[in-house]
């Protein structure tokens, strides 16, 4: 593993363990073998880096993967703390394993090289984050983070029989139901006891000596036996039916408790499916083993047992025999039933996949076709339906063969104890009736195995769902209220960044070392190229996520240690989300400050703008939104998420594109109505569009996840910088007031590549021919290989430009943004757009095609002059054609040695294609 080559010299490393081991007897001799193999063979110092020795010896040791479940945030969030530990204790067992699963990251993160390196770096009094740093280019939080985020979230495959015990956990507050249940099984078990003892007496006492009054009298005992069990098979059914629901009515508040508690973070691990799918199929699979398998196992079981007990009493070699066959008899299946466990589990996460699947495919319908990847998306589904019918099979199959050894067994095992009585009786040990009643009492066992063994499928199928509950509630509620509730003293007067770090999955830093003060009231624009950290920004001070290093303060008071229901009421968020919840207009408000009058929330949407077109509707504020709020428009939904924002009255307002996903006109009109309401609280503003820059307190820029530069406006043109840059890029495209209307300026034309040497007449010429278009989100502009389609300037909004994978995904090129442009290969005849451009947001674009520079050309030029532009422009493609290409190879390749992950890059927001 390490390339540590063990023959050589192997023998004297080994004595060197042994004498050790003879040295300090309490030392494990392993472990001293793996110490001189790190010290003598790498070179690492004296004494060994217990970390690794111990993790090593973890690793060979012990299957790891089965263990690592054992392993939560805390246990990874002190590799300081655990490495000083190794270095001078004899391991304990918890920390020999997070040894073990650090090891085992690191090899499989960084490979054997980095860790030979890190393991020699691990010199006593080296502190762990500069080894971090030193060997992995990464800080100790950033190793944790990523390390946390590789651990195995799944808890460990557990049989029937804890499930049974999880399902007696939930009855019991049931006092009553359950103590009904409990006595309708004794009521059948002990019927099922004393019945061959009753059988017995009347084959010996009745019918043999022709004893009248014995034969009534047994008769009797069947016959009211036979009653009472039934009434008691009755109150069976009555207390399940209401006890499983009622359990399960107890599960599902559970997980909804803790899904409210679940961090940004930890839901980001789910499939979009897969927690619709615990509260439906999981729950559902769960309740109908509770109601249907677990009493009736449990009742097969007591069963038995009560056979077992009359067995002694009949005869007890008989007996022993019976519970020594049935001992093997039940253990033989379960080898099987852990497979069928397995195979039940794993069909419920295919389950959860392919419900995610659905979900998707039936959100992004309109794209799916516009892009025309139905056929790839159908073959996405064949191999979804395919897994599912493999796991299907090996679920049904499983539980099957587990219920069928069951009943296999127990037959050989009755078959075997008839054969003893028979051979018994030759003897003349065993009576006549014995025997009888033996086969009665095999009768019975026989009937309750059978019976266990047509409920085991069921039980099992419902393990693996119990297993999915499990996960969900068995992860840590990581949005905790903070441990010291501070309050910070109001009002908020200051908000600070100080060199706050953070990263989403440990890979690399997405904000970094951010450094800022502002104070309140404020208005703050945070602005730079797509996935520059903007939204990041936001996450931190709504406390989404916690910031990997350096403190976010309120006044003086860190946001951890500001509990959350004071944190809620001191911001607001409103983002380019504007989903709704299902309900009335009045409650879609009125959650913004549950118990708020209607006095208030009428106010709040006089503010927001809103107010006078819900008196409109015929029920006004009582009015239907309909699913996601899907029977208003995108103004109208943004208006009413931006009235429960101001109804919550928050002291710092946080805008994230709070706009960008609406049409010009309704973004043109909210802009007005958030510059009123904004100028009394502090607001962060996350922005694209440059224009309201100018009448902000303070701009903040970011690339790459580093602030680079903040100030006013006028401060930051003079920097002649970033953002400099991004303002001429945006300043002389302009969108009207009523948001319908776009100009662009000649200078501003001459400054595309394309354009930069053609005539100003011409220029003028084709800034006439320019067309606006508004487009929706999620339109394809251009088809990459085709030679169609228009070239395209961007003046609001956002696009995408991506290629095709050979595997069918499709790889993200750039993210354009306002002032950049695309699409000039329709311009050339015959040269095919490399890309496909694809709106993310509602786009405002100025377009021009073939024909219309042809055509511009044509008005002013003659033939030979003509073909000099084109000569020029075709020039000018050529050269960017190349270097598109080029960056193309190269950006596909990268991507192939990825493993051909499609994923949004996060520079992407270089210069235009
Ligand atoms: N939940 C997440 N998990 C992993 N990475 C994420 C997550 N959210 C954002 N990122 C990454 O973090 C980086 C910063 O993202 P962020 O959303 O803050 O950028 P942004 O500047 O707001 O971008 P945009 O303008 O496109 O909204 C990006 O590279 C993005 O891919």
């Amino acid at each position: 593993m390490l390339g540590i080559d063990a023959a050589a010299g192997a023998a004297s490393l080994v004595g060197a363990a042994q004498a050790e081991a003879r040295s300090q007897p309490g030392k494990d001799p392993g472990l001293s073998l793996v110490e001189h193999l790190l010290t003598e063979r790498l070179g690492c110092s004296r004494p060994a880096p217990g970390l690794i020795a111990v993790g090593v010896l973890y690793l060979v040791g012990d299957n790891l993967d089965a263990k690592n479940f054992l392993l939560d945030i805390e246990d990874v969030s002190d590799l300081s703390g655990l490495t000083q530990r190794l270095a001078v204790h004899a391991p304990e067992p918890r920390d020999a394993a997070r040894a073990g699963a650090f090891v085992r990251f690191l090899l499989d993160a960084y490979g054997a090289a980095t860790l030979q390196d890190f393991a020699r770096a691990l010199r006593p009094g080296a502190p762990v984050g500069q080894v971090c740093l030193d060997t992995t280019g990464k800080s100790l939080a950033m190793i944790e983070l990523q390390w946390s985020e590789t651990l195995s979230h799944e808890p460990p495959m557990r049989g029937v029989l804890p499930f049974m015990r999880w399902t007696a956990g939930l009855l019991r507050p049931y006092r009553f139901h359950s103590t009904m249940l409990v006595v309708g099984i004794l009521i059948q078990t002990l019927y099922a006891a004393f019945m061959p003892l009753w059988l017995h007496q009347l084959f010996d006492d009745g019918i043999t000596p022709h004893n009248a009054g014995v034969i009534w009298r047994t008769l009797a005992y069947l016959i009211g036996g036979f009653l009472v069990t039934a009434s008691a098979g009755l109150a069976i059914d009555f207390s399940v039916s209401a006890l499983g629901p009622r359990a399960m009515g107890d599960v599902r508040r559970q997980v909804f408790d803790k899904l409210l508690l679940l961090s940004s973070r930890t839901l980001n691990r789910f499939k979009s499916g897969d927690i619709v799918s615990i509260f439906s199929t999981d729950m559902f699979i769960v309740e109908n083993a509770v109601v249907r398998s677990v009493a009736g196992i449990v009742g097969k079981v007591f069963l038995m047992l009560g056979s077992i007990v009359t067995a002694v009493d009949l005869d007890w070699r008989m007996a022993l025999a019976t519970v020594s066959l049935l001992a093997i008899a039940f253990w033989a299946p379960r080898q099987v039933a852990r497979f069928a466990v397995k195979a039940a589990y794993d069909r419920k996460v295919e389950d959860g996949k392919f419900a995610g699947f659905i979900k998707e495919t039936a959100q992004l319908l309109p794209v799916i076709r516009t892009l025309d990847i139905g056929e790839h998306r159908r073959g996405l589904f064949n191999e979804q339906a395919d897994t599912i019918y493999k796991t299907s099979y090996r679920q049904y199959l499983m539980g099957e063969l587990t219920s069928r050894a069951t009943v296999f067994c127990i037959s050989a095992a009755q078959l075997g104890i008839i054969g003893l009585g028979a051979a018994l009786s030759l003897t003349g040990t065993v009576s006549g009736g014995v025997v009888v009643a033996y086969i009665g009492l095999l009768l019975a066992i026989g009937g309750s195995a059978g019976g266990i063994a047509s409920l085991l499928p069921t039980a099992i199928q419902a393990v693996g769902s119990w297993q999915r509950i499990e996960s969900l509630l068995a992860r840590p509620a990581d949005a905790p209220d903070a441990e010291r509730a501070a309050e910070p003293d109001l009002p908020l007067s200051r908000v600070a960044f100080q060199d706050v770090s953070f990263s989403y999955t440990g890979e690399r830093l997405n904000l970094d070392d951010i450094t800022l003060e502002t104070q309140v009231p404020r208005r703050v624009a945070l602005v730079g190229p797509s996935g520059s950290g903007k939204s990041t920004v936001i996450n931190l001070l709504s406390r989404n996520y916690d910031a990997l290093k350096g403190t976010i303060l309120l006044n003086n008071t860190d946001i951890r240690d500001v509990d959350n229901r004071t944190l809620r009421a001191l911001m607001a968020v409103v983002n380019q989300d504007t989903t709704l919840f299902e309900g009335s207009i009045r409650y879609n408000i009125g959650i913004g400050r549950l118990g708020a009058t209607d006095a208030e929330i009428e106010q709040a949407a006089r503010d927001a703008e809103i107010h006078d077109f819900i008196t409109t509707l015929p029920n006004g504020y009582d009015t239907e939104v309909g699913e996601g709020g899907k029977l208003l428009s995108g103004g109208q939904r943004q208006r009413i998420v931006i009235a429960r924002a101001l109804l919550h009255d928050p002291q710092i307002l946080l805008l994230d594109e709070a706009t960008s996903a609406l049409d010009a006109e309704a973004e043109a009109a909210i802009n007005e109505t958030l510059a009123k309401i904004s100028s009394k609280r502090m607001m962060f503003s996350v922005t694209h569009r440059l224009n309201s820059c100018p009448d902000m307190d303070m701009i903040c820029v970011f690339r790459e996840g580093r602030l680079v530069e903040q100030g006013t406006h006028e401060e930051l043109l003079a920097l002649h910088g970033v953002y400099a840059g991004m303002w001429e890029k945006q300043a002389d495209i302009s969108i009207d007031s009523s948001g319908q209307d776009v100009d662009i300026s000649v200078e501003r034309l001459r400054k595309i590549p394309l354009f930069a040497s053609v005539p100003q007449e011409d220029l003028e010429g084709i800034r006439h021919m320019l067309r606006v278009e508004e487009v929706p989100a999620d339109t394809v502009l251009t088809v990459e290989g085709t030679t169609t389609g228009r070239f395209y300037i961007l003046a609001r909004g956002m696009v995408e430009s991506s290629v095709l994978l050979g595997d069918g995904t499709s790889l993200t090129m750039e993210i354009l943004e306002v002032g950049d442009f695309f699409g000039e290969f329709a311009l050339l005849e015959g040269v095919p757009n490399p890309t496909t451009c694809r709106t993310r947001l509602p786009c405002m674009l100025l377009s021009l095609s073939r024909q219309d520079l042809r055509h511009v050309a044509d008005l002013h030029r003659t033939a030979d002059e003509q073909s000099e532009l084109e000569k020029e422009i075709v020039a000018t493609l050529d050269r960017r054609l190349d270097a598109k290409l080029e960056e193309l190879i190269g950006r596909r390749l990268a991507s192939k040695q990825r493993g051909a992950a499609p994923r949004a890059t996060a520079d992407a927001a270089g210069p235009s294609v």
